[in-house]
């Protein structure tokens, strides 16, 4: 099947002018939309974040229509409004639907769908590779590498920011009852967190630093101290960020870090308040400073993992990691984590419910947005829920 089958009402999916078509529309300023209007907030190539009307789809076969009860904003939507790109290959080029952290309710099965029922709660996996066995990444499980996926909100697919939502049956994933909608939507950040504690190979006792206490460094935390990580530290710019890490961990060391100080300057602190030699670092900005801070954080033999995403081009330390045998690894979205997240957040040794500061109707989602893109207002995670 091809990933036009699987997704189904192209029209909708497709990189065309979307707002030429009659079925959308943008909502005027204040205008009241019907209450089961399937309602979306759209960026565009102008910076505006706007609400846009669409059609409620019906499934076709294999697909699902979801009612999406809870979606978390997450930086690269901010960024695609903002800044209308992430990196040279994701580029705004019209109207997009924007987020990608979602779950919710299914409301109706198309035609095969014999695992999903109307009412289930489920997981959005946001992220549809093509899943043919041609394809090597499929084929071997790396399914973030296929270069056929459909990740919803990364231009041109619309994201998952609506009311109702068409999806792959075989890309949700069942919320046990005592899992939320609003936990389930921070799967989708915690996989991003699970993939890089995976692939970096943190140990129980490694000894860790975290770069970055934004949603995904505070995630990170959560996982890192539930893998057995210690001591692990956490560097932010932002006093409240480093104390939002001390309510969550309380265990954690922290590190404001200053702008004007150097990465050297910075590492030493770092690893005075490590008071051990620091073995792995899950760098969370992106930022190139804050990488080569981790790269002089670390020991002989350490690893720095990258997260964050950041600059197109930026220089590295290259003597300081070659003398020092210092690896630098990358994530790139996540494949095979969204089982494991519910299980650990089932099972109750993921918490990540505090990580939800504001949370908004989904008439509001623009309101939303400026809230999560100010760091003013203290937000972590904004949520819309409906
Ligand atoms: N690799 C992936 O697949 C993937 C997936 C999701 C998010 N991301 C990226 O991960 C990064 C973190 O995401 P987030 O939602 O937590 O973003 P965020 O912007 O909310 O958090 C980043 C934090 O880093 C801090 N920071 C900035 N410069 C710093 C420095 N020099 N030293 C220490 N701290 C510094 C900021 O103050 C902020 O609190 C972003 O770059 C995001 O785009 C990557
Ligand atoms: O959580 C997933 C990330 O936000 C995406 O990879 C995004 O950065 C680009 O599509
Ligand atoms: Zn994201
Ligand atoms: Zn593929």
């Amino acid at each position: 099947m091809s990933i036009t089958e699987v997704l189904g009402n192209a029209e909708i999916y497709s990189p065309r002018k979307v707002l030429d078509h009659p079925a959308f529309r943008v909502l005027k300023l204040g205008e009241k939309p019907s209450p089961d209007a399937n309602i979306a907030a759209f960026y565009n190539p102008a910076h505006e974040i706007h609400l846009v009307e669409k059609p409620r789809p019906k499934p076709g076969p294999g697909q699902v229509l979801l009612h999406v009860r809870a979606t978390g904003i997450c930086g690269s939507d901010v960024h695609f409004w903002q800044h209308g790109r992430i990196g040279d290959s994701m580029v705004v080029t019209d109207e997009c639907g924007s987020g990608h952290e979602s779950a919710g309710e299914v409301v109706e099965v198309g035609e095969g769908v014999t695992q999903w029922n109307a009412g289930d709660r489920v997981a959005i996996e946001a992220g549809v590779p093509c899943s043919q066995a041609s394809c090597d990444a499929c084929r071997t499980g790396r399914y973030n590498a296929c270069p056929d996926v459909v990740f919803f909100s990364t231009p041109p697919f619309h994201g998952t920011l609506t009311r109702w939502h068409l999806h792959p049956a075989q890309w949700l994933h069942r919320l046990p009852d005592n899992v939320s909608f609003e936990e389930g939507s921070l799967c989708e950040p915690l996989a991003v967190a699970l993939a890089g504690i995976e692939r970096s190979g943190l140990r129980l006792g490694d000894p860790l630093l975290i770069c970055g206490a934004g949603p995904i460094g505070l995630i990170s935390l959560l996982s890192a101290r539930a893998a057995g990580a210690e001591p692990i530290v956490i560097t932010d710019l932002f006093q409240n960020r480093l104390d939002f890490a001390k309510k969550l961990v309380p265990g954690v060391r922290t590190v404001l870090i200053s702008r004007n100080s150097t990465s050297k300057e910075q590492a030493a602190q770092i690893k005075e308040a490590a008071g051990c030699p620091l073995s792995v670092t899950l760098e969370c900005t992106g930022v190139e400073s804050s990488v080569h801070t981790a790269v002089y954080s670390m020991k002989f033999g350490g690893k720095v993992f990258v997260i964050g995403v950041g600059k197109n081009e930026q220089l590295f330390p290259f003597m300081h990691l070659s003398a020092n045998e210092i690896d630098v690894s990358f994530q790139y979205r996540y494949a095979n984590q969204y089982p494991k997240a519910i299980r650990l957040v089932a099972g109750g040794l993921i918490n990540i419910k505090p990580l939800v500061t504001h949370r908004f109707p989904l008439e509001e989602a623009v309101a939303a947005f400026h809230v999560a893109a100010d760091p003013a207002q203290g937000a972590i995670k904004v949520q819309i829920q409906d």
